[in-house]
């Protein structure tokens, strides 16, 4: 891979045609990259905006911390791959597969019925008084509704709508059950619902639109 370092866990993407079926040609799952603590590297990552979403720091310290954070943005300069070789996203043995964008869940199954999750906002996932922004829990939405669209037809598919009907609120710091499923499919389309729980309270239900991608399209 051009550019990356040579790292003998970093293991490269195969150089076939990568764009085909709109994500990649194969979704190469790997729990190599990144290597032993990239988890807990993200997981730090995690507890750092959590607490930077409630810090109010002196001057002085917002300046220490500037400097810490160039320092830090300096020594992954030297790292970066593209999108297709980086371990966020592929590395299926962490949360959300390591993938820092997205709130943190745990697959507990998934197959053509469906898929459950386990899902955890965040401090950094606030919208207010206390509570999950809506933005955050329709990316969960979107990440797992899509997934339950892609294992249905074993190929990556996009979503054309989706739309989080929000029913009570959705705590923070708090597992909740997060389920997805093919309702129905006509062609290419995939119609997914899902739903959010904490315990027995509904907080949130999906109604989406999942489209399988044609081989090679973008
Ligand atoms: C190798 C194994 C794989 C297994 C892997 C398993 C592990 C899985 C792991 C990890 C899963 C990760 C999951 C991530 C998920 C995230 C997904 C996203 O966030 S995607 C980003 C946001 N979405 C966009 O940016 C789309 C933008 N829009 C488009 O690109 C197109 O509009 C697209 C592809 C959605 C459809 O375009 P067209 O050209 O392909 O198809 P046309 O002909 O327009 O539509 C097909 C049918 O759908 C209807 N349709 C399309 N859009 C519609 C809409 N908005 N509402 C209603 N119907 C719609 C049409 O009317 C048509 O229906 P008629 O066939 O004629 O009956």
């Amino acid at each position: 891979m051009k550019g990356a370092p040579e790292q003998e866990w970093n293991v490269a993407a195969d150089e076939t045609p990568q764009h085909q079926g709109g994500f990649r040609a194969d979704f190469e799952v790997t729990t190599e990259r990144g290597g032993p603590s990239y988890g807990e590297m993200i997981e730090q990552v995690r507890t750092f905006m959590d607490k930077v979403r409630y810090a109010s720091p002196s001057p002085e310290l917002a300046d220490e911390v500037i400097d810490d954070l160039r320092k830090l943005n300096a020594k992954l300069d030297s790292t970066l791959v593209d999108e297709w070789t980086s371990p966020s996203g592929t590395r299926i043995d962490l949360p959300s597969r390591g993938n820092i964008t997205l709130p943190p869940y745990e697959v507990l199954d998934g197959g053509p019925d469906g898929v459950d999750a386990v899902v955890t906002f965040r401090p950094f996932h606030l919208g207010g008084n206390g509570v999950a922004h809506g933005g955050h829990v329709a990316i969960a939405f979107d990440d797992l509704g899509g997934m339950a669209a892609a294992l249905r037809v074993g190929r990556p598919a996009r979503t054309a709508y989706l739309t989080v009907n929000y029913r009570s609120l959705t705590p923070l710091d708090t597992p909740l059950t997060l389920r997805t499923w093919v309702e129905r499919h006509d062609g290419r389309k995939n119609f997914v619902r899902g739903t959010l729980h904490d315990g027995d309270r509904l907080c949130a239900e999906l109604d989406s639109l999942f489209i399988e991608l044609k081989p090679g399209q973008a």
